[in-house]
């Protein structure tokens, strides 16, 4: 059985950390890796899941803890896909609005019907670093690309990502309405559900 009290979030970003707790309300508290480390391991896998259990298995070995690493980005449908895995290293490491400008670049000539896109979460939980057996939720969250940036709240994409059944970018959504209806909420519903949580 996993102490709850004690459960690891295998991230290095603040966004994630803060919207991941704010789910999990009081009955879990997550203690952040960078209490532990500030190394990050290299995400090496070929697919979210891949990461996230390579990610959590890492916060396991080095704290001790039982770990939830969540591994995310963006599929854009023009793009085949990208950035996909490789969102947050998009343009080259350089941060949040460079990884923007980019696909704002890339998709200046494209029409709004072909600007669909998801975005997706894949949480892993192990108990420990050996764990034969990681519980895996994944959670998508459909929406399109702006021609520009709109909206202040959330952190990454959210500027770009339009929200169709909200009608409005998802950075101008409040946290608590973002994590509703977000690819990391629908993720966590599933692994409330996991756990008996709910
Ligand atoms: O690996 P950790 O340490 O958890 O932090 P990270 O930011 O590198 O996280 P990922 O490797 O999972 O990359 C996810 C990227 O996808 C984007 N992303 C994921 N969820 C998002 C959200 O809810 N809103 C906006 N952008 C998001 C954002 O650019 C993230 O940096
Ligand atoms: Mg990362």
């Amino acid at each position: 059985m996993i102490n709850f009290t004690q459960l690891v979030l295998a991230s290095h970003n603040a966004g994630k950390l803060k919207e991941l707790q704010a789910m999990l309300g009081d009955s879990v508290q997550l203690r952040s890796i960078g209490e532990f480390s500030q190394v990050e391991p290299e995400e090496t896998g070929l697919s979210f899941v891949e990461n996230a259990i390579l990610k959590a298995r890492n916060a396991a070995r080095i704290s001790g803890l039982p770990a939830l690493a969540d591994d995310s980005g963006l599929a854009v449908d023009f793009l085949g896909g990208a950035p996909g895995i490789y969102s947050a290293r998009y343009a080259d490491g350089k941060g949040d609005a460079a990884n923007n400008a980019k696909l704002l670049d890339v998709l200046k000539d494209v029409p709004e019907a072909e600007r669909g896109a998801q975005f997706v979460c894949v949480l892993a939980l192990v108990r420990h670093a050996e764990d034969p057996l990681p519980i895996l939720c994944e959670g998508l969250w459909h929406g399109r690309i702006l021609n520009e940036a709109s909206g202040e709240h959330g952190f990454g994409y959210d500027p770009l990502f339009w929200v169709p059944e909200r009608d409005c970018s998802s950075a101008e959504l409040s946290p608590g309405d973002k994590n509703q209806i977000s690819h990391r909420a629908r993720a966590m519903d599933l692994l409330r559900q996991r756990l008996g949580l709910k």
